[in-house]
């Protein structure tokens, strides 16, 4: 059994222009101890699935259908105090923004100690020995005096080691990181990930990481969602994903990609935007913006298939792409070109003659 089962998760917004399908039957799963990751431009749903797992999405929000099994338990069925017993203890969550996560008028010290005291039974002094110690794990150098600092006299980097401290707190299962290190310059996001990383071995905790930077996943992560418009387009394990991308949307995704060492600019984004989620192009929704789509794409709507076998949705890397069921007559004519540099093996780029 694995540790979070998400089955055909759908969430709605009734806005005025119209039902926005946020979520769209999404499935997926996380082991315990995984690092999962889940990628996509702004507006693929990603912190909408994530606030979901904590039954946080609020009106117009609703989630209209599907089950969410944590510890084989379905939150979607439990009561409002049973899913407030697991929010911050059993499940917690670090948001891009540490400042809005920090409570100006308070240490950051006595903030971890409240969460300590909130979930578990410890006294006073003792609640405040683990935060100084999780303070210390995270990094905080001189931990004993910076306990009692408020935010504002923390850096950046600092705030967001403080609310990953906090969220760690309570010794949670799962860990939902969402852009965590989006407001951060480069060198402090590296050593970020590598903290989040170093801790979740240490505490045994499965992370859902979400970012829009599949360089940011290829640091950490053991397998990889790629999602779109609400929807999965492609799950694999990180290496495969990165070296052998299988949707034209990861590919356009890859190319993105700033590489180190390397001083062209490669930085293009993919051209086109995000369908409107009120009513979605018919077919594949990713066929406007793809430069492989035929007239069958705007036909038949692509569901998960495993990319050596075709068959659905079954196997450790899954593409929602016609061309794994047969429906393309032409070839997704694309190049990842693996290029050594000297500090790690790093996919290139798309072949030139494809923007993808
Ligand atoms: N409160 C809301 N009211 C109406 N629509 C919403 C609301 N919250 C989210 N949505 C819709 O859900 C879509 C998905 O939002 P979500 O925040 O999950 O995207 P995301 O992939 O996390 O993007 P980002 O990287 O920008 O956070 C949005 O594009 C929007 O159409």
């Amino acid at each position: 059994m694995a540790l979070l089962e998400v089955e055909d998760l759908t969430v709605e917004f009734y806005t005025q222009e119209g039902v926005v399908t946020a979520v769209d039957g999404l499935s997926y799963s996380i082991e315990r101890g995984e690092m999962f990751g889940v990628v996509g431009e702004s507006g693929a749903g990603k912190s909408v699935t994530a606030l979901s797992l904590m039954r946080l999405i609020e009106r117009p929000g609703r989630i209209t259908s599907g089950e969410i099994r944590f510890k084989d338990q379905n939150i979607l069925e439990m009561t409002e105090s049973g899913v407030r017993s697991i929010r911050g203890s059993e499940i917690a969550m670090v948001f891009q923004d540490a400042q809005t996560a920090l409570n100006p008028v308070y240490t950051v010290g006595e903030q971890i100690s409240e969460a300590i005291r909130h979930h578990l039974d410890y006294d006073d002094h003792a609640a405040k020995e683990r935060a100084i110690q999780l303070l210390d794990t995270v990094n905080i150098p001189d931990a004993e005096s910076r306990y009692s600092d408020y935010p504002h006299e923390f850096s950046g980097g600092m705030q967001q080691r403080a609310v990953i401290a906090m969220a760690l707190s309570c010794d949670p299962e799962l860990l939902i990181c969402d852009e965590p290190t989006t407001a951060l310059d480069v060198t402090i996001e590296a050593q970020i990930l590598a903290e989040i990383e170093e801790l979740a071995e240490e505490f045994d905790t499965a992370v859902q990481l979400i970012t829009h930077d599949l360089g940011v996943i290829a640091e950490i992560c053991d397998r990889v969602m790629v999602m779109y418009a609400g929807k999965p387009v492609e799950k694999a394990p990180v290496e495969e994903l990165y070296y052998d991308p299988k949707h034209p949307y990861t590919v356009g995704l890859m190319s993105s990609i700033p590489r180190v060492g390397d001083n062209r600019d490669r930085l293009q984004t993919i051209p086109g935007t995000m369908p409107d989620l009120v009513e979605l192009p018919p077919g594949c929704s990713f066929h406007p913006r793809c430069p492989f789509a035929e007239e069958s794409c705007s036909r038949t709507e692509p569901s998960l298939t495993n990319v050596e076998t075709g068959q659905a949705d079954h196997g450790d890397h899954l593409a929602a792409c016609l061309e794994y069921t047969g429906g393309l007559t032409g070839e997704l004519d694309y190049e990842v070109v693996v290029e050594q540099t000297d500090a790690v093996e790093k996919p290139n780029q798309l072949g030139d003659d494809q923007n993808v």
